[in-house]
Formats: C-alpha cells, structure tokens, sequence
C-alpha cells in the first residue's frame, strides 16, 4: 500500500525533498533546441558548458501521478532564451499542469493543428496544459524560474515532432523585452 507523505518544495532552488530522481540538461545537450548553433558551440566552449535546466521529480512505483520541479537558469543564446526541448505527451489523452514558484517565464504551447498560444509563467500562476498541446518554457527572466508540474506517470515524452521541425514560434530578447517571432527554421 501507498503511504501518503509531504514534499518539502523550495520554491527558490527547486529542491525537493524527498526526491526519487533528478537529472541537468547543458547548452551541449539541446543543440537542435537553439537558432544560433555556432554561438552555441562558441559558449559551450568558453563558458564551461553552462547549465539550462534541472528537473527533479518525487515518483512512487504504483501511483497515477507524479511530480516535481524544473529549475531554469537564466540566459540565451545569441538573444533566444534558454528553453526546455519542448515535447506532446506520448498518451494524447493526458495533459500536465505547470505551477510557477519564482522567476519570470513564458509557456509555449502549440496544438496539433498549429495553433500557438502562450501562458506566461509568473509566480502564482498554475498553468492549465490540456491534452494534445505542445509545451515548452522559456526562461524570459534574470533569474531562476522554478515551476512545479504534475502529471500522469503514463504520458511520457514524444519530442520527435518538436526536436525535427522546432516549433512554430521562438522567443528572443529584443532591447531587453521579450518577444514572440515566427521561428525562421520552422519546415512545416
Ligand atoms: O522534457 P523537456 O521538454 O526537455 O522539458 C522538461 C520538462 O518536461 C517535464 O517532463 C514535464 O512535462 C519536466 O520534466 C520538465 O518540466
Ligand atoms: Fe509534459
């Protein structure tokens, strides 16, 4: 039988305690994420393979849900934000929720038939991902972004969309603002 138990969640770090697993994924790591790949490799090189994000999660063998926290750390890439590889769920039928805890992000959603939308991820927000949309954050900020999400243990990951053709829409700093543009290597 499944005890129930408290998490303990900082909302600054990420920490979770307990946890069951974590794992960081480096700018070396999301090569087809990002537009500028020879600025990429340039910071890889130079700036010690900087850390994008760090997902940690709370899992029990046997239970429906999950959960955890995704920690992003601040910057860019030739102007475009760091960001997560952006996936839909492998069960169409399961969506997700993102709970901001601090920093300043954007969601990026996009659904089967192309359409965008964006739920900008503010602490406070609780952001309602429905089943079948594309999701992807994007740190906007100057600081961490940390969000709880929670899900289904069986929805799992289909990048395979995301990580071929991108998605319709980037985010890239402007003077200081961000912006949403029309992703010049999108192939439909
Ligand atoms: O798996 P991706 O698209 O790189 O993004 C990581 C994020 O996705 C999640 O799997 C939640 O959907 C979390 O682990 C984290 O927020
Ligand atoms: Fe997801």
């Amino acid at each position: 039988m499944l005890l129930p138990e408290g998490v303990l969640i900082n909302g600054l770090t990420g920490e979770v305690s307990p946890d069951t697993g974590k794992y960081t994924k480096r700018l070396s790591e999301l090569r087809e994420v990002f537009q500028d790949r020879a600025e990429l490799d340039r910071m890889v090189a130079t700036e010690g393979d900087p850390v994008v994000y760090e997902v940690i999660e709370y899992k029990k063998e046997g239970s429906d849900l999950f959960f955890g926290t995704t920690t992003m750390e601040a910057g860019n890439v030739g102007g475009e934000y760091f960001m997560t590889r952006g996936h839909f769920h492998q069960r169409r039928d399961m969506g997700e929720v993102y709970y901001t805890q601090s920093g300043h992000g954007v969601l990026l959603l996009e659904s089967r038939d192309g359409e965008t939308r964006v739920v900008r991820m503010e602490p406070g927000v609780c952001a309602f991902i429905p089943p079948d949309w594309a999701h992807r954050s994007i740190n906007v900020g100057t600081e961490k972004l940390v969000f709880v999400w929670v899900c289904n243990v069986e929805a799992g990951h289909d990048y395979g969309d995301i990580l071929k053709r991108g998605m319709r829409k980037v985010v890239v700093d402007r003077d200081g603002a961000d912006v949403i543009v029309d992703n010049p290597r999108y192939a439909a």
